[in-house]
């Protein structure tokens, strides 16, 4: 099977270790990514431009040997082609032109997205002819609800207040947006399959800042309509979710039965989730990111204890978000390592 150990862990079979790729494993903290995007101002053009996108997809397979790659791309990509102005402004993230009243959602259509985000597309053909047969290619979406937190925000919040008080005071109005989202992450990944990804991850970043009901309805209940609208233009394509910071009850909500593998945030315990989420389905995580800044004993103790809770089942070894640009390029070599070595104690 071409995608190799991390394809056939998520289709359930055992190996001695579990296969590694990291979220986030593209970017700012590897010098060779600095310099192909010193290359262009843009960071939108960047992740349109598929010679480049190529290339920093492979740089970390190259350096680290990972069982997976991600395509490198945004989740802002989305609202991009559904008609929503997104920038990305030096050191301060992503900007939108924030949505203010629901009659601008007449101006967002899905009409042009196949077209908008051919690159992208092109970029998946590329990295995949490139690849090694036994590396997988993930593609990847935001889920509706972190979509919705930019484009009703109008960039990052730390208290989400505008894109809440809309779901809560005008449910009729946000669920046209939400239900426009389903429909073209769905898209979005239905292409990303057809260009050769081999499996597909849905990021929900800031589901966690929604209390228990909203939560299943505007998280929860989308990520599980996609999986299905994707399921039926693609019956067997592997679909990983990552609800983060959703807490261990929500994560036991009709996702086990859905999706391919649970994506683990810090929070959520390791022995817990053996004992309560492996049985279902596979698990990845749940590294600190910070741990693989601080490196050396530390980062091999906490990986060492998490492989020894998860590695035994069904697991792919990961962060519980993203790498960040203060990471030692030498600790994620040395924590691949690791995870390679490991023994199981039983
Ligand atoms: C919320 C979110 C975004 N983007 C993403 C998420 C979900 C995951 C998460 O919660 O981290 C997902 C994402 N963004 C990027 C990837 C590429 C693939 C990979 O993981 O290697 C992926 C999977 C590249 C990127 N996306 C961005 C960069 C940095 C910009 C640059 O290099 O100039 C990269 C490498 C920009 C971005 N894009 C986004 C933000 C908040 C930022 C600014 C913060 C930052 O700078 O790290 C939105």
């Amino acid at each position: 099977m071409s995608g190799g150990k991390f394809l056939e862990t998520l289709a359930g079979k055992r190996h001695p270790t579990p296969p590694i790729w990291l979220m986030r494993q593209a970017g700012r903290y590897l010098p060779e990514y600095r310099a192909v995007r010193s290359t262009t101002r843009s960071f939108l053009e960047f992740c349109y431009t598929p010679d480049k996108a190529v290339e920093v997809t492979l740089q970390p397979i190259r350096r680290f040997g990972l069982d997976a790659a991600i395509i490198f791309s945004d989740i802002l990509v989305v609202p991009d082609a559904l008609g929503q102005k997104v920038w990305f402004a030096e050191g301060e993230g992503p900007k939108l032109e924030a949505l203010t009243d629901p009659s601008q959602f007449g101006r967002l259509s899905r009409a042009r997205l196949q077209e908008h985000l051919a690159p992208v597309y092109e970029a998946i053909r590329r990295t995949r002819a490139e690849l090694p047969r036994e590396t997988a290619l993930l593609g990847f979406a935001g889920a509706p609800f972190t979509l919705a937190c930019y484009m009703i925000e109008g960039g990052g919040s730390k208290e989400f207040g505008k894109v809440k008080k809309w779901a809560y005071a005008h449910p009729e109005s946000f669920k046209l947006l939400i239900d426009l989202l389903i429909d073209a992450v769905v898209d979005h990944l239905g292409h990303q399959v057809d260009a050769g990804a081999d499996a597909v991850q849905l990021f929900d970043s800031w589901a966690g800042v929604l209390p228990e009901e909203q939560l299943f309805h505007w998280s929860l209940d989308p990520m599980v309509r996609i999986a299905k609208g994707l399921r039926v233009r693609h019956p067997h394509v592997p679909i990983l979710a990552f609800p983060r910071a959703v807490g261990p009850a929500a994560l036991m909500y009709r996702l086990p039965e859905t999706f391919s593998a649970l994506s683990l945030d810090t929070g959520i315990g390791a022995h817990w989730a053996a004992k309560e989420i492996q049985p279902h389905i596979c698990v990845q995580g749940n590294l600190d990111p910070i741990m693989l800044v601080a490196g050396g004993e530390a980062m091999e103790r906490e990986a060492t204890r998490i492989l020894d809770k998860l590695g035994h089942g069904s697991y792919v070894f990961n962060l519980g978000h993203g790498v960040v640009p203060q990471t030692p390029p030498d600790h994620v070599a040395r924590l691949v390592e690791i995870v390679r070595n490991w023994k199981p104690s039983s």
